[in-house]
């Protein structure tokens, strides 16, 4: 194609969203004249499957359930009153809170107000809190935020660690849908035992986002907890940001809470018409399903220039990854689906992988996210009259022509600026096409059955590590092997296990495990210190 060519067919696939001056191109991905045509019966299919959720149907089979993150930013479309009502209300609550924590109405009992917020969660209940808190926060915030999302003693330690004497005003946010995560179970409890090892009370400094009558929830009205905010079961955890999983965290960050509800509610408005010319989130979904050949066969790779921007491809991996990685179809048959996600940020990525994007293997299309402000105020001329923000579109615009002269597609998604109602509109675009795309292949985007089987496994890892330690004890200073104490622990099947359990175990002082002999596995010997 000429360079012509290329140009009327920008303009010709240009879709553009005024409402938040956000344009999706589509031009340099390769399907042919007759591909958006072809597929114009599914694309309805998914529509009107679409309208039913909107309007409250059991858009989640499996579990039964409604799935409602479209109300949360027009609680006005909630399809009954009480809905409407529990939105408007959690809105206000978290408003309120917010505001009260802010002027020093709710405070902690050693410092004039609360300055630090710890939000404790995992995976959708940490993911879009850590995704709006990078794109939107500065230093200037009203609270600043800090974050546990796992279960690593390390890396909740240099947290901890790092708040030190602030832990006095700092607020801790403990974000559970379900309320039974063991990784924020734990978290939670490392958290209170930091704050009582400087003798103040964590109740006095917590408050608990989770749904009513869970395990978080007794625990915090147990522990007298300062406040607990609600969530439902038609949020899925990986869609609740505009819930009080995030409003809260981003109303105490002092954000534009309003901006962020506008901008998501202006971009359903647009992703809610059945003209998919005019819908990016239909065109995304398409482009997602031409790339992969609906088998989600080409990897997604998000590259937003703008390092706001950079938790992008983190979010929208457990978003897309979450929803779309299905083995069954919703008919019941073996599809393994799913499109894998991977980026960071441009032009950083043009000096790591963006090589073999290039010249290796094609099994990927890129998403590029151009921002077209580049900075507060005058930027300076760092040679000739060129700025900074002036060569960041160049590597973006240079690297979406050299993948394209190799044959590898890309589309551009095109934002005036990473605002509130930016972001806003992105997380509600990408919702939308992930929708849209799991009724193109026929399945249940609302749904995790997959990550079940990893909980239930550690499940067996812990019960076992406590037969071994009961084990050990009893055997005093009797040194013996993985695999004779998998056999005494009627567990020889599971000897590799109790193997990595003892090497765990011995590399750390907690249960007093000590281990002697040679370094390979069965030359180790394990004992009772
Ligand atoms: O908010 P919760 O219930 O702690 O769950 C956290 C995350 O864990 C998952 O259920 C997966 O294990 C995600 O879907 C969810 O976002």
């Amino acid at each position: 194609m000429t360079e012509r060519e290329l140009w009327e067919r920008y303009q010709r696939h240009l879709c553009v969203v005024p409402s938040v001056g956000l344009t999706l191109d589509i031009s340099r991905m390769n399907f042919g004249a007759d591909f958006l045509d072809g597929m114009r019966s599914r694309m309805d299919a998914a529509f009107q499957a679409m309208d039913a959720l909107e309007k409250g149907a059991i858009a989640n089979p499996d579990e039964k359930r409604r799935v409602g993150h479209y109300w949360l930013r027009a609680p006005e479309l909630a399809p009954e009153a009480g809905l409407k009502t529990a939105i408007t209300d959690m809105q206000a609550q978290v408003a309120a809170f917010a505001k009260d924590v802010h002027a020093g109405k709710v405070k902690p009992a050693r410092a004039a107000k609360f300055t630090q917020v710890l939000i404790v969660g995992i995976g959708g209940s940490a993911l879009g809190p850590q995704l709006v808190a990078d794109a939107l926060g500065s230093g200037r915030d009203a609270m600043q935020v800090h974050f546990l999302d796992n279960t690593d003693p390390d890396g909740m330690d240099r947290v901890l660690n790092g708040l030190g004497e602030q832990l006095a005003e700092t607020l801790a946010v403990v974000i559970s849908k379900s309320g039974g995560t063991k990784e924020t179970r734990n978290g939670m409890l490392e958290a209170e035992a930091a704050w009582k090892q400087r003798g103040l009370d964590f109740g006095a400094h917590a408050v608990a986002v989770t749904g009513d009558g869970s395990e978080l929830d007794a625990y915090a009205k147990g522990h007298k907890w300062l406040r607990t905010f609600p969530m439902w079961d038609w949020v899925g955890g990986r869609t609740s940001v505009m819930s009080a999983v995030g409003l809260l965290p981003a109303w105490l960050q002092g954000l534009d809470v309003d901006g962020f509800l506008a901008g998501a509610k202006d971009m359903d408005a647009a992703t809610r018409v059945h003209d998919v010319a005019a819908n990016p989130a239909a065109l995304l979904a398409l482009m997602w399903f031409h790339a992969g050949g609906g088998k989600g066969q080409k990897d997604m790779v998000i590259l937003p220039y703008k390092d706001r921007l950079m938790l992008m491809s983190k979010y929208l991996q457990q978003l897309v990854m979450e929803s779309l990685g299905k083995e069954l179809s919703l008919d019941g048959q073996v599809v393994n689906q799913g499109i894998a996600v991977y980026g960071n940020k441009g032009s950083t990525d043009q000096h790591a992988y963006v090589q073999q994007l290039r010249e290796g293997v094609n099994n990927f299309f890129v998403t590029f996210v151009e921002v077209l402000k580049d900075r507060d105020g005058k930027s300076l001329a760092v040679e000739g009259e060129n700025t900074s923000g002036d060569y960041l579109l160049g590597f973006l615009l240079g690297t979406r022509r050299a993948l394209f002269e190799k044959g590898r597609e890309s589309m551009t998604l095109t934002v005036p600026d990473v605002s509130a109602r930016t972001v806003g509109a992105l997380v509600a675009l990408y919702e939308r096409a992930v929708g849209l795309y799991a009724s193109l292949v026929n399945i249940n985007a609302y749904h995790q059955p997959g990550v079940e089987a990893g909980k239930k496994a550690a499940g067996r890892v812990l019960e076992l590590q406590g037969k071994l330690l009961s084990k050990l004890k009893a055997a005093k200073a009797e040194a013996r092997s993985a695999d004779q104490l998998a056999q005494d622990i009627g567990a020889a099947e599971e000897v590799e296990t109790v193997f990595k359990l003892l090497q765990h175990l011995s590399a750390n002082g907690d249960h007093g495990v000590k281990r002697t002999g040679g370094a390979r596995p069965a030359e180790a010997r394990f004992q009772s210190a």
